[in-house]
């Protein structure tokens, strides 16, 4: 085969002879920039007009302007459409910034976005208002979910990680300023943990301290230990390293009260304290216990946790908590700790109510959504924050080893935190060969 015919194939130019099944299930990036792209650019431009028509996103012109057009230009007068003001290619899909006239507004767009992704023949179309009178039509030209990757210029910047892709192609960022506190849920195998892992993975080049709670004995946040401050592993060690936190709160109040500011972030660079971001690994384990006398202790631990959800923004303290579900079954002080956690994303749940849990306060959509996720699309997750926005979002496939090697390779950044330092727990060292070492034979 030449080169050329290679090229076709690989493309999907080479319909004939199945290319195009073949590139858009291989490389449908390719397929899209190469043949999806001028495909879709030429149906849009082609149909435009008669497709907004069709789909009731046009307005009846102005008395005066159908005077203009039916006097002056001597033509027929037609319903007006909104002005497309730029179009602009991307690596998934095609962004298309629409001016709308008097009478149409941004949720008319919204509501037709399921007719106007079968009219122009795309994957999926979102809509965003990106000022008033202006929307952004946001067309994928191929499911940027199945194989996600995140573009280079995604890296991680003051305390913003990027997490994962939203359907509509864009990067979905875990920004811990706008949104201090994170709440991840998801039934067994749904992809919390992965979640977790690239956030951690993000969070780890930031010169951040992490704190992880995982009473699961730590079998998932140890990999993270040469990056991590402190590391508790059961609910005891829980209780005495959230009670440590909640000193170290007080004490960073005190210093944002002797510099007569409220935030952490208004005092100078050099007196500010580093931002702590906590990583708590299924919270119901917090809330268990199997003895009457252990209440006291839970009850404790939980309310501690509250106080850090309710003050700890303004001194820097983070929360990212994770778990299968998050209700009041759990116990007292969840429904109150929950309220805390502002950002959302529910992966696949077993149960309606999990979803509700999550977003209900969000979105009936977003839960209508949740509770669709395919059990064959782990990662797949439903983002919301309290705003009410939300978007479907997937992480990149990244293993424990990856982000085990990050750790490891910025644990440089960790910084030196002297309360946290009994919790510190020393880093594994790998472990010895099993097999004897071999010795040489004469
Ligand atoms: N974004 C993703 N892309 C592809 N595969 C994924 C993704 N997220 C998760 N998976 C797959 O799903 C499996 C389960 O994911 P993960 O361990 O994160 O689930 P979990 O919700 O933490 O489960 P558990 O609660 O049992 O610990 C992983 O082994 C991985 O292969």
């Amino acid at each position: 085969m030449s080169d050329w015919s290679l090229w076709l194939e690989a493309t999907g130019a080479l319909a004939g002879a199945g290319g195009v099944g073949y590139a858009k299930a291989r490389a449908p990036r390719v397929y899209w920039s190469t043949v999806g792209l001028p495909l879709t650019w030429g149906r849009f431009a082609w149909s435009y007009r008669s497709t907004m028509d069709v789909c009731g996103l046009t307005v009846q012109p102005t008395g005066l302007r159908a005077f203009m057009t039916r006097n002056l230009a001597r033509r027929e007068v037609r319903p007006v459409a909104p002005k497309v003001r730029r179009i602009r290619p991307t690596s998934t899909g095609l962004r298309v910034t629409l001016r709308l006239p008097a009478g149409l507004e941004p949720v008319d767009v919204a509501v037709s976005s399921e007719r106007l992704r079968h009219a122009f023949g795309v994957q999926s179309v979102t809509v965003a208002e990106t000022k008033p009178g202006y929307v952004e039509l946001r067309m994928t030209g191929y499911d940027v979910l199945r194989r996600v990757r995140l573009p280079r210029k995604a890296r991680p910047r003051d305390l913003v990680v990027p997490v994962a892709l939203r359907e509509d192609g864009t990067v979905f960022e875990r920004d811990y300023r706008k949104m201090p506190h994170g709440l991840t849920l998801g039934a067994n195998s749904s992809g919390k943990s992965m979640y977790q892992r690239n956030l951690v993975m993000g969070l780890a080049k930031l010169p951040v301290g992490l704190v992880g709670i995982d009473c699961k004995r730590g079998v998932e946040h140890s990999r993270y230990l040469p990056r991590l401050s402190a590391l508790a592993t059961d609910p005891d060690m829980a209780g005495r390293l959230i009670d440590a936190l909640v000193l170290e709160m007080s004490e960073r109040f005190d210093l944002l009260a002797l510099h007569g500011v409220s935030d952490l972030w208004d005092l100078p660079e050099k007196l500010r304290p580093v931002p702590l971001v906590v990583l708590v690994d299924e919270v119901a384990e917090l809330f268990f216990v199997t003895s009457k006398k252990e209440e006291a202790a839970r009850d404790r631990t939980v309310m501690q946790l509250v106080r850090l959800g309710q003050m700890a923004r303004a001194v820097g303290i983070y929360l990212e908590v994770c778990g299968q579900r998050f209700g009041s079954d759990l116990g007292r002080g969840a429904t109150a700790l929950r309220a805390q956690l502002t950002g959302r994303v529910v992966h696949r749940v077993n149960d309606k109510q999990t979803a509700e849990m999550g977003l209900g306060d969000i979105a009936p959509e977003a839960v209508v959504s949740a509770t669709s996720i395919r059990v064959d699309r782990p990662g797949v997750a439903v983002a919301g924050d309290t705003s009410g926005g939300w978007s479907r979002i997937r992480t990149p496939e990244t293993t424990p080893a990856q982000a085990a090697a990050v750790c490891r390779e910025y644990a440089h950044l960790t910084p030196d935190l002297p309360f946290l330092a009994s919790f510190r727990p020393p880093v594994a060292i790998p472990p010895m060969p099993t097999t004897p070492p071999s010795v040489p034979q004469p």
